[in-house]
């Protein structure tokens, strides 16, 4: 279960942005789905601590990670979120492998003990890693890269995955393929997952619930996991399918998420 319920307030000297988001729900992958600007990344920020709210309350599956009202706001590592960042942030000049023990910076710097070395080595080998694990990122594909940052985010071993723009990076072929191995990733870490995103048909292949958010604000919920269940997920698994006309429920969610639905 996710319950956010916070506003907060970002300046500089030209800019003034207010974050007043509220959403609640216990579906295991939750989109948030705007255009740019909407206050996505923030809100992804503020769950993870790195941002700090005026007001509110961030509670996962029964943990309080931050409440105003009763001073809680636990710093960032103890929060238990992995977070994938927009691009993947990859550390350019460490290995994949350095990349992947990153996820446990504390014990990195004095390296790794023998427990922690082999959780990084079954990451590297659950992303199909093991070969690339001394390659630097700048050599690999962007799926490559993007199994890397996977990788690096579950490290910690979270209880939440947040997802900024997974495949923001990746060019539209790439996209469409990657859905299908998340969707795999989704399924085997069996972790609960808030992903943000402009594609639709991001939240068409992965999310069970979307929440649209416009100027800071939810405004509409949509609950993918109604009539047809996951055929979508399946359509981009087995590409040959995509070429089918929309299916009614892609017409209703695209209706719903107000896309054109030939957009
Ligand atoms: N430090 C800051 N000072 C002023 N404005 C900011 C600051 N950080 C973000 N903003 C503004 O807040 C708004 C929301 O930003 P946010 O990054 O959450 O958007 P987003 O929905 O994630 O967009 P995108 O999809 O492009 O990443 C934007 O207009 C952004 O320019």
């Amino acid at each position: 279960m996710i319950d956010i319920d916070l506003t907060a307030t970002v300046s500089d000297s030209t800019r003034r942005f207010t974050l007043a988001t509220r959403f609640a729900s216990e579906a295991p992958v939750v989109a948030l789905y705007g255009a740019s600007g909407a206050g996505k990344s923030l809100t992804l920020q503020a769950i993870a601590g790195l941002l700090r709210p005026d007001r509110g309350h961030v509670r996962v599956g029964g943990r309080v990670l931050f409440d105003s009202a009763r001073g809680v706001d636990l710093p960032p590592d103890r929060r238990g979120v992995g977070y994938l960042f927009q691009h993947y942030a990859l550390f350019p000049h460490l290995s994949v492998r350095e990349n992947v023990a990153f996820g446990l910076t504390r014990w990195w710097r004095r390296g790794l003990s023998g427990d922690r070395a082999a959780r990084v080595d079954a990451l590297l080998r659950s992303f199909d890693l093991t070969e690339l694990a001394r390659s630097r990122p700048a050599g690999l594909s962007g799926g490559q890269q993007q199994r890397v940052a996977l990788a690096r985010a579950l490290a910690c071993g979270p209880e939440l995955l947040l997802l900024d723009e997974p495949f923001a990076a990746l060019n539209p072929l790439l996209r469409h393929d990657l859905r299908g191995q998340l969707a795999e990733v989704f399924r085997r870490w069996q972790m609960p997952v808030v992903m943000i995103t402009h594609d639709v048909d991001d939240v068409l292949a992965l999310a069970d619930v979307a929440f649209v958010v416009e100027h800071g604000q939810v405004v509409r919920e949509v609950d993918l996991r109604s009539g047809e269940g996951r055929d979508v997920t399946r359509r981009v698994l087995v590409p040959d399918l995509d070429i089918a006309p929309l299916t009614a429920r892609e017409r209703r969610v695209r209706a719903l998420l107000h896309v054109p639905v030939d957009g």
